[in-house]
């Protein structure tokens, strides 16, 4: 099954993994912490202006993970003390989803030491929830927050478990952990 970009969060741990069809030449890079998305350097030339952008970014107390520039925002919102569930709805609606062929919509998470939320903004709809297990939610097909068995409880396992998973055109992959720290990581297949 194809659903596009996805991301799984539960209370202390979120990751975050790129599947592309049309964009496959990707990767992610550390940037002082945040995590970014970008094309790797033999990528042919494209002026999609929704493929390269923050993933996984520390906002406040939290984590930001997402798929595309609503993760800054929203971390912005956290550092100013919003709640994760008002920096979600604010950004999301804010930004909308994409305005490509696809409609594709705008996802993200929050992950907190104790607690996380997820959310989703589609064209018919904007969910916003707090979770207190793993929860995955898609751009496409899995596009309804739903459980999601994750195994892993670092950030490396968690990058390494969401890009090794069933889900089809796996690109790269990037997680975090939240207790008294936050660890990141990534995995670019190789
Ligand atoms: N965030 C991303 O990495 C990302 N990659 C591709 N998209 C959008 O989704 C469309 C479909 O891409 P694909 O066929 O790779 O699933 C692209 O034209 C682009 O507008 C993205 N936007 C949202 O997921």
């Amino acid at each position: 099954m194809y659903v596009g970009r996805f991301v799984v969060v539960g209370p202390g741990i979120g990751a975050y993994r790129v599947s592309s069809r049309s964009f496959p030449n990707r990767r992610v890079m550390d940037r002082d912490g945040t995590l970014t998305v970008g094309p790797t350097p033999d990528a042919p030339e494209t002026d999609n202006p929704y493929i390269a952008y923050n993933c996984v970014r520390e906002g406040g107390d939290y984590v930001v993970v997402g798929n595309g520039s609503q993760v800054d925002p929203i971390a912005e919102k956290l550092d100013l003390g919003y709640t994760p569930r008002d920096a979600l709805v604010e950004i999301l609606l804010a930004l909308d989803y994409e305005k490509d062929d696809y409609d594709t919509p705008r996802i993200a998470g929050v992950v907190g030491a104790e607690d996380a939320y997820i959310g989703i903004v589609r064209k018919d709809a904007l969910l916003v929830t707090a979770v207190e297990e793993p929860t995955l939610v898609a751009t496409y097909e899995a596009d309804e927050p739903r459980a999601f068995d994750l195994s892993a409880d670092t950030a490396a396992d968690a990058a390494r478990e969401l890009y090794d998973h069933e889900f089809e055109h796996a690109v790269c992959a990037a997680a975090a952990t939240v207790t008294d720290s936050v660890e990141t990581a990534f995995y670019n297949g190789n």
